[in-house]
């Protein structure tokens, strides 16, 4: 590999809160948190709203000044300078944005949920597949060194064979007074709810560790499959509530279990837009030999605490190894997964192999099975998978 540091030339598509938070992650220095292989550039933004709009998100973001603002999306994807778009739109746009800057050609790091169902993803799939372009869905959760180190202590046995994950996200929101019914939370023109904007985060801790332990050659003597052959998606139970003002859902629980490891482990994923997933572990690991645990909001941990239980005496040791991995560079984390896009890219990946096109097409089926079991049903417009559709 080359020493020189390669370059990532970023268009941001939609000016809104996280699209801020990207792009101002984007501008931190890579070496204030140890990289030095990959460097980010922002190169241009649109907004659908005016140029005006996006040239003083530019300018708010810190973005340099030869930056080009666009007062469309369409603009921003037949420019011939950028290598990557970042889609930081509605949940319910995600699918024709993304598809708009798939067929001009360009790789794409596409907001969670990808789409709105797993039809609209495969076709996503298709198309990069087609185009031969880089895809990935954005789930920062997964590219934090204290993810990375949970995965690399299950993968190692650390406590064992896993046999079930308990997750939540939970926003603890006084839903009618912080918020009107048009909110995009709420709102099931923009597919509101908390399944997809935040039970999709439980989802992935569940899938980031069973998902992914049933191929690990480690231990794959607890896999009831040959690691070469593609995971098995899990079963999936469920029960939710709705917020009847729009009919979105407010409570919702996802039990998946995994056959194809340990011959059935169990991932249970909660999500609430009142309760909170701050008033104790917010994710825990359960294994034979001990329980890892995550304290905070899950989509971008931390830290976590290793509890082992001594083998053959019967109890747990209360001396728990706790870590703590303080984001460095003023950022919030989001560039780790930009570092992720650049080496794949770099490196001429279409995929990442942490969140690969068959991982996000079987998490939208579990979420796609869950609304099914609960009768939750967007608007025919934003669950249909025909490009194009007008107005968006
Ligand atoms: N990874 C994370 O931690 C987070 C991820 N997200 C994800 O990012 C996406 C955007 O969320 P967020 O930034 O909070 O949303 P915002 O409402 O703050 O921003 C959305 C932006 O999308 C554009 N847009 C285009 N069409 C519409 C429309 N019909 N209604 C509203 N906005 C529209 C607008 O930008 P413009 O006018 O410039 O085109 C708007 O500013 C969601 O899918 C969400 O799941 C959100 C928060 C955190
Ligand atoms: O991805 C997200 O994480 C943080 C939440 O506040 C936000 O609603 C959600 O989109």
């Amino acid at each position: 590999m080359s020493s020189k540091s390669y370059t990532l030339r970023w268009g941001i598509l939609a000016t809104g809160g996280i699209a801020k938070t990207f792009t101002t992650d984007l501008l931190v220095n890579p070496t204030t948190r140890d990289v030095h292989d990959v460097t980010h550039a922002v190169v241009a933004a649109a907004s659908s709203t005016s140029a005006e709009r996006a040239r003083s998100f530019l300018s708010d973001c810190g973005a340099p000044s030869s930056a080009a603002a666009y007062g469309s999306y369409a603009e921003l994807v037949a420019d011939p300078n950028i290598d990557i778009i970042y889609v930081a739109t509605p949940h319910s746009h995600h699918f024709q944005n993304a598809m708009l800057c798939l067929k001009a050609g360009k790789n794409v790091l596409c907001e969670k949920p990808l789409t709105v169902n797993a039809a609209q993803t495969k076709k996503l799939v298709a198309t990069a597949k087609q185009k031969g372009v880089f895809l990935m869905e954005a789930v920062w959760t997964r590219f934090f060194p204290a993810t990375k180190q949970v995965q690399q202590l299950v993968t190692e046995g650390a406590i064992g064979p896993v046999r079930r994950i308990v997750a939540d996200f939970s926003m603890h929101s006084d839903v009618e007074k912080e918020w009107k019914d048009s909110h995009r939370l709420l709102n099931m023109d923009l597919a509101g709810g908390a399944l997809l904007d935040l039970g999709v985060y439980p989802i992935n801790w569940v899938f980031q560790i069973l998902y992914h332990l049933q191929s690990s050659p480690s231990t794959s003597s607890h896999s009831t499959q040959p690691s070469s052959q593609n995971p098995l998606p899990p079963t999936v139970t469920s029960s939710m509530t709705k917020y009847a003002p729009t009919g979105c859902d407010e409570n919702t629980t996802v039990l998946m279990t995994f056959p194809g490891y340990n011959g059935g482990s169990q991932g249970i994923a909660t999500t609430s837009l009142r309760t909170s997933s701050e008033t104790g572990p917010s994710v825990r690991i359960y294994g034979d030999k001990g329980e890892i645990q995550i304290d905070g909001l899950p989509c971008h941990p931390d830290n976590y605490r290793l509890i082992t239980v001594n083998p053959g005496e019967g109890s747990v040791s209360r001396q728990p190894k706790e870590v703590r991995f303080p984001v460095p560079g003023g950022g919030k984390g989001m560039f780790y997964e930009a570092d992720e896009c650049a080496r794949c890219l770099r490196d001429g990946r279409k995929e990442s192999e942490s969140i690969g096109w068959m991982e996000s097409i079987a998490i939208m089926e579990t979420m796609d099975e869950v609304r099914r079991q609960n009768g939750l049903v967007y608007p025919e417009r934003i669950e249909s998978a025909e490009y194009p559709l007008e107005g968006f």
